[in-house]
């Protein structure tokens, strides 16, 4: 779908859907919003679906996968041929994520978006063999990220299709923590050291030479910060432009969309500056340890679920909200009410 035709549909949260599971929630038998966030998160996946009696029951891992041109210039511990392998281990559920997934009973997806040599992967989405070194030039031309932004709004439509109701977001791409550190620099106009840290694992001269090779890329390419686009098109990668096409696909098709980490924040922060409506429908899950992790949630504006120092990503920190959001659903469906247990829930104690 083209982009903008998924922006003119995206219409506000249901608010009438949001009031009934308010009260529902309110008239169950426990004290008032116990639960905390997670009755909200009910309320939100409310407003979102339209109806307040929602389903949990298909869960979607969408897992981007890309490389990184800048990779070449030591700003990551890895190779860049570890994006293709460890890719190619999700389709055997064999990673991190993918045995998260299996066990609370998440399908998951990877999608080749750019790996930079030709994979199993059955998800053939290349827009290109990998992006251009952001330290010599753009990305990707504009073209290329609207196309990878399509794929991802086109995924989220098929996933509705399939009868998801809830998709949580991963990627995998060595060298993503730098081209997000870049893009939320300029997004947020803040000091490149202030949202860099050692992504999968770097020394600290590694850390300097990554914001030193930041700061040189956004130099170079003059990147226009209030057009997310452009932003995302010279500093970003494949992996970041269709994670942003699938927060705006959850909004257009109306399906809550979680973020994971720092790099699928920095992919919702493009989002949310592409169309400011697309937040009502983005959920968040962990707040990761990754340096302005916590500064680009803050940013956004939204509370984390879990602080249990995670940085991993493929997508791990935003399935470890969906056992959370089982358990809070199961309560809202299946327990009593005030009236049905005949307790008044003000009534003094004698
Ligand atoms: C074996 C391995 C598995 C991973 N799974 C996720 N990441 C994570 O680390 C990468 C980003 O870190 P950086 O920018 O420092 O390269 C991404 O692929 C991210 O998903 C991994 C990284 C490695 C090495
Ligand atoms: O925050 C994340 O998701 C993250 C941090 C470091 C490396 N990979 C992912």
């Amino acid at each position: 779908m083209n982009y903008k035709d998924a922006l003119k549909i995206i219409e506000p949260p249901d608010k009438e859907a949001i009031a009934l599971c308010k009260k529902r929630w309110d008239s169950i038998a426990k004290p008032l919003h116990s639960l905390g966030k997670l009755e909200d998160g009910i309320i939100q996946i409310a407003g979102i679906a339209g109806k307040e009696q929602i389903d949990l029951d298909k869960k979607a891992l969408v897992i981007m996968c890309a490389d990184n041109g800048v990779v070449e210039e030591g700003v990551t511990q890895s190779s860049s041929q570890v994006t293709a392998i460890v890719s190619e281990n999700f389709i055997d559920m064999n990673s991190c994520a993918c045995i998260m997934a299996k066990q609370i009973g998440a399908a998951v997806f990877p999608i080749d978006m750019g790996i930079n040599r030709d994979t199993k992967l059955p998800n053939n989405k290349k827009i290109a063999y990998g992006t251009n070194n952001i330290l010599y030039g753009p990305a990707m031309t504009r073209q290329q990220a609207i196309q990878a932004i399509e794929v991802g709004i086109d995924t989220v439509f098929e996933l509705k299709e399939k009868g998801y109701n809830i998709i949580a977001t991963g990627e995998m791409g060595i060298g993503n923590t730098t081209t997000s550190s870049a893009v939320t620099s300029v997004l947020l106009d803040l000091p490149v050291e202030m949202v860099t840290g050692k992504g999968a694992g770097l020394s600290n001269a590694g850390l300097e030479r990554k914001i030193e090779v930041i700061r040189k890329a956004i130099e170079r390419n003059k990147p226009h910060k209030d057009d997310p686009i452009d932003v995302l098109s010279k500093l970003g990668g494949y992996d970041i432009a269709g994670l942003a096409g699938v927060f705006i696909g959850g909004a257009a098709a109306r399906i809550p969309v979680v973020i994971d980490g720092f790099i699928t924040l920095a992919a919702a922060l493009i989002a949310i500056g592409i169309e400011p409506k697309v937040y009502d429908f983005i959920m968040p899950s962990h707040v990761s340890k990754e340096n302005g992790g916590k500064i680009l949630l803050n940013a956004i504006g939204m509370q984390p679920y879990i602080t249990c120092d995670m940085c991993l990503g493929e997508g791990t920190g935003a399935i470890t909200l969906f056992p959370l959001l089982d358990m809070s659903l199961a309560v809202y469906k299946q327990m009593s009410t005030f009236d049905q247990i005949k307790i008044d829930a003000y009534q003094p104690l004698k």
